[in-house]
């Protein structure tokens, strides 16, 4: 498998480099500067390993976590990189203060955010990364490890340097765009930087730090004249413009040097076998990340002054990466088939930060230990026409080769209202079961999050279910997410909040322990972002998914029963459900 090929790299530079990923350069020692005499690989081993010597004699590759076998201090011990993986999710000793963050920075941090003192390890090595601004990488972390946060201080960081550098006459136009795949997260950015920067003197208005791009004439208007330093775009509406050949793109490729792509293993087409070994999501045809790269490479190419090169010397340029931003790829779902694309498709500069492949051989995905996991199949009885709750009947499935293609036949409900109705019973039943007095200590503290399938529009279910509980202190107030930010009212409240599936990629919602899921993937990488809105920094939370065969429509379930797909979805991610109700 190639994972990416070769990075010429200034042997010099290395050792900066190997600081910026959080490795102590003192692991190199002798024996790495041996091996890399001129040249230094960003890379993965086995590629690297296949290719012959002749070939490969002076590159070696660098993958943080194989680097650390090297170290002195490094002892052999069973699950040791498995550990290091888990380690990501929690708190390190590290402080914010210690990183290269720019003192607004901080301080923003320190005001706004004081329940945020301690940094995750993967954001150590995303803010390091990132502020090195000199290569494209790809993050892998789990979900609420911080990854999106940290990517956003590094960014706010490159723009108060900016600002110091240069007087705020100086037109700094969009230097980082943030790519998000739906507004909810587009809006929690934009809120994010608000808060950072309040109560700080700005040299100039919020509306040139950060804005919201959005696809109506009158705002692209705005956004034209106002460029801002980070621009935050919904990948679709990216798209639009492209298709539609509009000249903001060009406007705001020019000044471009970093794109982050926030979710990135949804823009990245892995296909055939690859693609349902990582089971993504199913992704809209329209998705071309590399046809967008090409862009942002023509743009950053014609934007500077090149009239000397031959056309052999633009067409090398061009290929190795040297006019791109740098790309900075943050999913809890990057997998090694992502890795490997962007590796071979779209730059040769590619840096792995948590992406371990030895011990998540297939699909490199894997739930937090703390959330528990539930899979409750729902019946009607036809004689009481009353509602029967049963935990599934776990069964393992030994080969799961014969069901790598779940997962690729459409699934969808009939009957919308009848299915809503009963979801909405089950939650209340279920919240009376967690509500019983041996219980008590499970059920929801704050808020609830509830998940409903593409079908269910989630305005008409809010409007149609206004309180969901069982009780009135035990009820929640219903809020539709549709991409307008969080109400700062909702802190005094009880909140359910509701939402589609893949509106709810990367979004933060506080306090939300329990998840209510209307079965409504056969993606495990969907399903892990599903879960992980709750399970923060390595909280406790509880995923409660209901199965409605009645309803349920889809090629997968008829070949397999529906129980027995939705288990190989949870079996992917190694999950195995907890029984809920009482064995009798
Ligand atoms: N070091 C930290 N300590 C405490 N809380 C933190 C820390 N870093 C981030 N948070 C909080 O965790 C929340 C989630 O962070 P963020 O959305 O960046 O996670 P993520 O890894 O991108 O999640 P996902 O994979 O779901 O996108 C933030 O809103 C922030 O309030």
């Amino acid at each position: 498998m190639k994972c990416c090929s070769r990075l010429n790299f200034d042997v010099k530079q290395s050792a900066n480099l190997l600081t910026g990923m959080k490795l102590n350069p003192h692991m190199l020692r002798a024996y790495w500067f041996h091996v890399i005499p001129q040249r230094f690989q960003f890379s993965c081993r086995r590629w690297a390993s296949k290719r012959s010597k002749a070939v490969n004699n002076n590159t070696w590759i660098v993958n943080e976590n194989d680097l650390r076998k090297y170290s002195p201090a490094y002892k052999l011990e069973g699950e040791h990189e498995l550990y290091m993986v888990q380690q990501q999710h929690e708190r390190s000793k590290v402080r914010f203060q210690k990183l290269p963050l720019h003192e607004n920075v901080q301080q923003g941090l320190y005001k706004n955010f004081p329940e945020i003192r301690y940094c995750t390890p993967v954001q150590m090595r995303i803010i390091r990364a990132f502020l090195m601004n000199r290569f494209s990488f790809m993050v892998r972390g789990w979900n609420g490890s911080g990854k999106s946060f940290s990517g956003l201080l590094a960014a706010l960081s490159m723009y108060h340097e900016f600002m110091d550098k240069f007087s705020s006459v100086t037109n700094h136009g969009c230097q980082v765009l943030i790519v998000v795949p739906n507004k909810n997260l587009a809006q929690q950015y934009q809120a994010r930087v608000e808060k950072l920067v309040s109560g700080e003197p700005l040299q100039e208005p919020l509306q040139k730090v950060s804005q919201v791009l959005e696809v109506s004439l009158f705002r692209i208007e705005e956004v034209k004249r106002n460029l801002p330093f980070i621009l935050i775009a919904d990948y679709r509406d990216l798209e639009r413009l492209k298709k539609l050949n509009h000249p903001i793109l060009g406007q705001i490729l020019t000044n471009l040097k970093t794109i982050v792509f926030d979710e990135s293993d949804l823009y990245i087409p892995t296909e055939g076998r690859q693609r349902r070994l990582s089971a993504p999501e199913p992704r809209t045809s329209s998705t071309s990340l590399s046809s967008f790269i090409h862009l942002c490479r023509e743009h950053s190419m014609s934007s500077k002054t090149n009239n000397d090169l031959s056309e052999k010397e633009r067409q090398t340029k061009m290929k190795n990466g040297t006019w791109l931003p740098s790309l900075i790829f943050i999913s809890a779902t990057n997998s090694w088939p992502c890795a490997d694309y962007v590796g071979s498709k779209v730059t040769n500069q590619l840096g792995v930060i948590g992406i371990n492949r030895k011990f998540q051989p297939y699909w490199n995905l894997n739930c937090s230990s703390k959330i528990q996991h539930f899979l409750i199949e729902a019946t009607r009885d036809q004689r009481s026409d009353s509602l029967r709750m049963e935990d599934v009947k776990y069964e393992y499935a030994r080969e799961p080769n014969l069901h790598f293609s779940i997962g690729d036949a459409p699934l969808f409900y009939e009957n919308v209202e009848m299915s809503a109705d009963m979801f909405v019973n089950l939650i209340r039943k279920t919240l009376l079961e967690l509500y019983k007095d041996h219980r008590v200590k499970l059920a929801p503290k704050k808020n609830i999050l509830i998940i409903i399938p593409k079908e269910f529009d989630v305005s008409w279910f809010c409007e149609k279910y206004q309180r969901i509980g069982t009780s009135l202190l035990r009820s929640f107030e219903c809020y539709p997410l549709k991409g307008e930010g969080i109400p700062e009212s909702h802190e005094q409240k009880q909140i359910a909040y509701v939402a589609n599936a893949s509106e709810i990629r990367g979004v933060y919602l506080p306090e939300v322990s329990h998840v209510f899921h209307l079965w409504s993937t056969l993606s495990a990488a969907s399903y892990l972002h599903i879960a992980g809105r709750t399970g923060y920094l390595h909280k406790n939370g509880m995923v409660f998914n209901f199965l409605l065969p009645e309803f349920l429509r889809s090629q997968d379930f008829e070949s397999l029963n529906c129980s027995r797909s939705a288990l190989l979805v949870l079996q992917r991610i190694g999950v195995r459900p907890h029984r809920f109700f009482e064995e009798k």
